[in-house]
């Protein structure tokens, strides 16, 4: 996708973001119209194609989708996701080029039995979110919901890890992204299967 966000960019994403939610919606992640997804289109200024409220996101076209500013406001399209300026938020502040969020069960059940944040280490996985096997713990921080995404924005950049591409918000659901779709998608996979080993194996 080029820079500039224009009509064709947008149906581009579009279609790109119907394509991961159908595959997240297929595990029962994004359930009962649950989850948005974004990418970002341009750095400068920030825009991002992200999901419409409300949709099945099992079901999305490559329509379904809203050009966003920083702001999380809608620059073209219909409804943007009532998650966008959070969206915006973690794409200004990680760089990541994609972003997910999706309703695991296992998110918001670690979320409750870890409050202070879970802790993992000696796992091979770890190495699909870029860190060591062995010989390093990290932290997947919880952070409280709000509804002011202002205020959850601010929670999530104070309690993110540098080295996890991921926050789960407690009582919602698992915020992740990545350099794009693809590798979002990945490190979405990973840490879910980390939060099931957690939540089922120890
Ligand atoms: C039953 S989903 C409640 C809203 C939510 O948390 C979510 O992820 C979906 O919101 P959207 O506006 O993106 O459809
Ligand atoms: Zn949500």
């Amino acid at each position: 996708m080029s820079a500039g966000g224009g009509a064709r960019d947008l149906a581009e994403a579009g279609a790109v973001l119907a394509a991961e939610a159908a595959r997240f919606a297929s595990f029962g992640w994004m359930r009962g119209t649950s989850g948005n997804l974004s990418v970002v289109l341009s750095r400068d200024p920030l825009r991002l194609a992200v999901t419409a409220s409300g949709r099945d996101k099992g079901e999305l076209t490559s329509a379904d989708v809203v050009l966003v500013d920083e702001r999380g406001a809608a620059v073209q399209g219909g409804r943007p996701s009532a998650e966008a300026a959070l969206h915006a938020r973690v794409a200004a502040s990680t760089g990541a080029g994609a972003v997910v969020h999706v309703h695991t069960v296992a998110s918001v059940a670690m979320g409750r039995r870890k409050p202070g944040g879970i802790l993992l280490r000696d796992l091979e996985m770890l190495k699909g979110v870029g860190q060591p096997a062995h010989g390093v713990e990290v932290t997947l921080p919880v952070v409280a919901n709000s509804q002011d995404m202002a205020e959850l924005g601010d929670r999530l950049e104070a309690a993110r890890d540098p080295r996890m591409p991921a926050v789960v918000v407690a009582g919602h659901g698992l915020y992740v992204w990545g350099a794009d779709p693809r590798q979002a998608r990945h490190h979405t996979e990973v840490v879910e299967w980390l939060l099931e080993l957690e939540l089922t194996g120890r």
